[in-house]
């Protein structure tokens, strides 16, 4: 299972962004190109691991828009982008985004007291992202049914575990400028 993204994270090569090892790949870059076949064997297996009953998927500009997409079309259910740009609409959120390797500002608009909303994106890594995400979601009242991120390094998922937070991830790597190995692999 997940051979496609096995072998692929395998390939990866690396870039140097400061002191973070970045890996490319199409997943989290669209670079080099992304086949249907692995945003198939993804999104698939994310149907697999996840609870049913959203009726909003979530998720953050830029990578998570393709999961997005595919999810919404296998099950009906409608996507709304966390994006990098105001709107200015009545009752949007800011929030303030940090990775390892940037700093931004995100937006979430059309999010609702009582939604049921499916999170989804493409990695998580020091969990900057997703930390302050579900704390503005805590604070709209909308509940996340599962919180799901495809490729996981770094300490971010403990982090959120550290503060009740679950995150589950189709596969854990360890980054160096060598390349990709992989720590974990979800069956
Ligand atoms: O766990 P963290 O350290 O917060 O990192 C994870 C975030 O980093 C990437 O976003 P990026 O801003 O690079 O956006 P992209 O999807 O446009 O590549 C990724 O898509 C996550 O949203
Ligand atoms: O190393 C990375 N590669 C691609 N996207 C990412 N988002 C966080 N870290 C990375």
């Amino acid at each position: 299972m997940l051979k496609i993204l096995r072998e692929s994270l395998l390939n990866a090569p690396i870039v140097h962004r400061g002191k973070y090892h970045y890996f490319i790949h199409p997943i989290s870059d669209g670079v080099p190109r992304l086949e249907p076949e692995l945003l198939e064997e993804v999104t698939e297996h994310i149907l697999g691991m996840v609870s049913k009953d959203f009726d909003k998927i979530i998720a953050i500009e830029a990578m998570g828009i393709p999961l997005a997409t595919a999810i919404s079309m296998k099950t009906g259910v409608p996507f709304c982008i966390i994006r990098k740009r105001q709107y200015g609409l009545e009752g949007e959120i800011k929030l303030s985004q940090e990775t390892g390797y940037s700093k931004g500002e995100l937006y979430i608009n059309d999010i609702f007291e009582g939604d049921r909303v499916l999170i989804v994106d493409d990695v998580i890594s020091t969990g900057g992202t997703l930390v302050a995400l579900m704390s503005a979601l805590e604070g709209v009242g909308a509940t996340v049914t599962d919180a799901i991120v495809v490729i996981e390094r770094g300490d971010g998922v403990s982090r959120l575990k550290e503060m009740g937070i679950d995150v589950k991830t189709l596969v854990r790597i360890d980054v160096t400028e060598k390349g990709v190995s992989i720590e974990d692999i979800h069956e």
